[in-house]
């Protein structure tokens, strides 16, 4: 029965609140030079492995391609017809020693295949994963986390259905394809040529079958991915979904993508149920003709017995690879989609890298310059231009300024998520893009105001940035940032398990969490952004206490929309459209009655008006 898309009664509009971007179309034509760098996957596996797999292929096919003109043109002609005793029971006995090997080579056949394809695939997903990991932001901001996922999870598992079973099968198939077309015409030019008529027609419906089938499963996996996303939408953003009383219009857009999807499983299963029969009905065709024609040759003498019976052997074993070649291309055309998408990532390279001859600092003081820098994130629009300013070691300095005036930015290229589009930031008087990166990147601690907790325990989400550091200095950290006392009243204390982004956590204690990850690593230039923004007043006091013990001898930036956590910043720079305005500590810069004045005074009024 059809299911009919469910009556809304919700307003257009809602429904056409979900935007969901798909992946690219799978209809690529063939290219030989992707299946050579697929199939290069393999090359670590080629003294091992793959000859494995291709002996037992090989054997496998042999012996099935001997045991029905032992048994048709041996067993019944020469020992059954002309009632040799001796010699049927040793071929019953060799026949069956022949079932058994070509069950055990089956039996290796299929795994060291599946256990290659494997192997093959945790490769490309561990090299995927270790490539995508080194890639610069700006591949970030680019794409969404889903699409990164699909190409790392479901392209990979749709290239393993080729690895495990496509390409050894493929081989095997046309083997035993090949050698059953020679038998045949070997023992009955004839014969063969009448049961073969439909060979052409078979493999053309076939693989155009397949190809619709295929087709079908493609849009179940898309409607199935349109309904992740939105269970993932859903999940995430109950909370404002339930204060909005926003359930009954999600629940009627959910209703439609269940009902895509339920519409497409039937389509492609209603298709997938015609293969099956269409190929057994070509197999009786085959059978009929040679009945029919086979038993006119036996009549005129022009075949055996022994030739009859070997064919209707053969016939039976014929249409399954033919069946399955078909698959296999379909497959191919697949694998063929879905590696161009994971070499696409592959390819992509990191905008930011090491320099040939990249310099390595143990320790540094943490002085920093930006000397006339400009830069632009997509080249259209400038966040940051020609900004001068220098920060010493140990100073404590604040960006203040409009929203989008460029704090972020001046933050980025320090840690160097980003390279500068002119002018040079240095860091202790070398150009940051001399310096190696890892070796940057290690004296330099960033704590975000939505801090992110990894899913573990406390213990480790505070050891994050130095695995080597022992409990007690993990606790250290988090007693110096006064996170310990929350920490011991949690049901395990420090071993209690935080989901993802820590949602047992207050705001207040996921971000002391994170001073203490910082405190831990170490590092002599810190950077925080907008960290106490979204905090209560009585938990900063608490908090502020915590960033003394944090901003200690090191060389700190500090991104605040509250001006008032900044006060006692040597330095403060205010930025606006990303040009450097004004600087000065807040004293000369409140008298100075300029930007920096305007915003102290418009948040004072907001906060006494509030
Ligand atoms: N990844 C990005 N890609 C493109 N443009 C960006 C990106 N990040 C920021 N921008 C743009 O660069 C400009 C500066 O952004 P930046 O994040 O540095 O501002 P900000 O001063 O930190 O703002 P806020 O106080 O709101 O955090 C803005 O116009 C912003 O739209």
């Amino acid at each position: 029965m059809k299911k009919e898309q469910p009556k809304t009664n919700v307003h257009p509009n809602v429904l056409d609140r979900f935007h969901y971007s798909q992946d690219r179309v799978i209809e690529k034509p063939f290219n030989w030079a992707q299946l050579v760098r697929l199939l290069s996957y393999m090359k670590p596996y080629a003294k091992n492995l793959l000859p494995l797999s291709l002996v037992a292929v090989f054997v496998t096919t042999i012996i099935r391609l001997v045991i029905p003109i032992l048994i048709g043109v041996y067993i019944l002609e020469k020992a059954i017809v002309e009632k040799n005793v001796p010699l049927l029971v040793s071929l019953i006995v060799t026949v069956a020693i022949l079932y058994l090997l070509s069950y055990v080579a089956n039996y290796f056949r299929i795994h060291w295949t599946n256990q290659l394809g494997q192997n093959i695939i945790y490769d490309l997903r561990k090299h995927l994963f270790t490539h995508v990991e080194r890639l610069s932001h700006r591949f970030f901001d680019a794409r969404s986390a889903g699409s990164i996922l699909v190409r790392i999870m479901n392209d990979t598992n749709s290239l393993q259905e080729l690895f495990t079973n496509g390409v050894i099968n493929l081989l095997m198939d046309m083997l035993m394809l090949f050698g059953i077309i020679f038998i045949l015409f070997s023992l009955s030019p004839q014969l063969a040529l009448a049961v073969m008529v439909i060979l052409p027609v078979m493999f053309l419906i076939t693989t155009k079958l397949r190809r619709n089938i295929r087709k079908s499963w493609q849009v179940v996996r898309l409607k199935q991915s349109k309904m992740n996303s939105h269970l993932n939408e859903s999940i995430q953003g109950i909370r404002i979904t339930q204060s909005f009383t926003q359930e009954r219009e999600n629940m009627a857009f959910f209703d439609g993508i269940n009902t895509e999807n339920y519409e497409s499983w039937r389509n492609a299963t209603k298709k997938n149920a015609m293969f099956r029969p269409f190929v057994e009905m070509t197999n009786a065709v085959g059978t009929i003709i040679l009945i029919w024609y086979g038993s006119h040759l036996l009549q005129t003498d022009t075949i055996s017995l022994g030739v009859f019976v070997s064919f209707a052997f053969y016939l039976g074993m014929f249409w399954e690879p033919i069946s399955r070649l078909g698959q296999i291309y379909n497959q191919l055309l697949m694998a063929m989609a879905s590696s161009e998408r994971i070499f696409e990532f592959l390819d992509e390279k990191p905008i930011v890298s090491d320099s040939e001859n990249a310099i390595e600092l143990d320790c540094i003081d943490g002085h920093i310059l930006f000397d006339k820098v400009t830069f632009s994130y997509d080249k259209k629009r400038t966040a940051l231009n020609g900004i001068d300013l220098e920060i010493l070691p140990g100073q404590r300095i604040a960006l203040v300024g409009h929203t989008g005036s460029g704090k972020t930015t001046i933050a980025n290229l320090v840690a160097r998520f980003y390279d500068a589009t002119g002018g040079v930031v240095k860091i202790d008087g070398y150009n940051i893009k001399d310096i190696s990166i890892q070796s940057l990147r290690k004296h330099i601690s960033i704590v975000l105001q939505d801090t992110f907790i990894f899913s573990g325990t406390i213990m480790e989400n505070i050891r994050f940035g130095r695995p080597d550091a022992t409990d007690e200095e993990v606790m250290n950290a988090a007693k110096a940032i006064g996170a310990h006392d929350f920490i011991e009243k949690l049901p395990n204390g420090y071993d209690t398990e935080v989901e993802e982004r820590g949602n047992i956590l207050s705001v207040g204690e996921r971000q002391l969490l994170s001073f203490a990850r910082a405190l831990l690593a170490d590092p002599k230039i810190l950077i925080l952004d907008e960290a106490t923004a979204s905090i209560d007043t009585e938990s900063e006091v608490r908090i502020q206490q915590a960033l003394q013990k944090l901003l200690k001898g090191r060389t700190s930036i500090i991104i605040a929309h509250r001006l008032s956590t900044i006060r006692d910043a040597d330095n403060i720079f205010v930025l606006d459209h990303g040009h450097l305005i004004e600087q000065g500590n807040h004293e000369q810069l409140m008298e100075k009655r300029g930007e920096y004045y305007k915003l102290v005074s418009a948040q004072f009024k907001m906060l006494h008006v509030g």
